[in-house]
């Protein structure tokens, strides 16, 4: 049988019908048992991005917390990162906007089987899977050359413009959190720019979660760490979801409506040799609300190679990833990719 028998309704078209909620969702990974749990919140430090700038009397503090809150929590709260609050406020309406436009006009943006772009759920690979209570939107953002317009909504008809001043906006801040992050290792604040190579791409998830008749059962999404360099994701200004493991412990992140979130994916571990680990996450899902996200992939060139970087190598601090190419592509469902690319 071909994947796409497994494939069922978007979550959304589940709820509107009024389906029976489906076991295919029942999550059963060993953290199961804090589905329903009021967690904790986690103090995700915050980072002014403008005192990360060279001529800022603030800098050298600054890269002191930023390296400290991504050795500890592999994320940080970003403010002052050059994005209007108004251009932020206008992505997460196109993204709602977008999602509450007819079934008929979301599916003229259906991924085709075994892609990953365009409309659509989780890729279905098995009839085993346990599925994410959430729909996406998935685009290809950077560089303009690669973009597959035929997946970019036209509805909202301000949906195309927003996200590619969201996409100019979200790639100078890409950029300096790279440099700033360089530097907080007391590297060359170029060293993983260069190794990001010629042709750097962004990837954008739109997330959609409708409400869930059984969050104590159910995850918008699974645990996973991003295996993007970086991740910059806008949260949903009034509806939390997103949690962060620690040390064994699940956190709550809470929303900020004018922060971004920067995650460390999997690519910077490998580059920082560890320092930064690609944070786990998982999406809780809401009884009661929906709730939206809009994730950017910040993703090296696929012809470059990524390793540790130099001078974070030395006979007290062993080398411990491989050299990896394309590593995006390197996706084992139910696995954390990262464990492949260490010594
Ligand atoms: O919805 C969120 O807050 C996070 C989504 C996420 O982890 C992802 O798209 O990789
Ligand atoms: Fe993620």
């Amino acid at each position: 049988m071909s994947a796409s028998a497994f494939v069922p309704k978007p979550v959304q078209e589940q709820v509107e019908s009024g389906e029976a909620f489906s076991a295919r969702y029942i999550y059963q990974g060993p953290d199961r048992e804090t589905l329903g749990a009021r967690l904790p919140l986690a103090d995700i430090p915050v980072v002014d991005l403008e005192k990360l700038s060279s001529a800022n009397p603030d800098r050298d503090d600054e890269l002191k917390n930023l390296r400290s809150a991504l050795s500890s929590w592999g994320c940080v709260q970003a403010v002052n990162h050059g994005m209007s609050g108004s251009l932020m406020e206008e992505m997460r309406e196109a993204t709602k906007s977008f999602f509450a436009t007819p079934k008929e006009e979301k599916h003229k943006y259906a991924r085709q089987e075994k892609m990953f772009e365009g409309y659509g759920n989780d890729m279905v690979l098995s009839q085993e899977q346990v599925l994410d209570w959430t729909d996406r939107l998935y685009l290809t953002v950077t560089p303009a050359s690669h973009r597959k317009l035929k997946f970019w909504p036209r509805n909202p008809p301000s949906f195309r413009g927003v996200l590619n001043e969201y996409a100019e906006a979200t790639e100078q801040i890409g950029e300096v959190i790279l440099k700033s992050m360089a530097a907080s290792l007391g590297l060359d604040e170029n060293c993983f720019l260069e190794m990001y190579g010629q042709v750097p791409k962004m990837y954008a998830r739109f997330n959609y979660y409708p409400p869930c008749p059984r969050p104590d059962l159910a995850l918008g999404v699974k645990p996973h760490a991003d295996r993007s360099a970086l991740t910059i994701l806008l949260q949903d200004k009034d509806v939390e979801g997103l949690q962060v493991e620690k040390d064994r412990q699940w956190f709550r992140v809470p929303t900020i409506p004018d922060a971004l979130l920067v995650n460390v994916g999997d690519q910077i571990e490998i580059m920082s040799n560890g320092e930064f680990r690609s944070v786990v996450h998982r999406v809780s899902a809401n009884g009661a609300r929906e709730r939206i996200s809009v994730a950017v992939f910040c993703m090296p060139d696929k012809e470059s190679e990524i390793e540790p970087a130099a001078g974070l190598v030395d006979e007290n601090r062993p080398r411990l990833y491989k050299k990896v190419k394309n590593y995006y592509q390197h996706y084992k469902p139910g696995k954390k990719t990262i464990d492949d690319a260490k010594i």
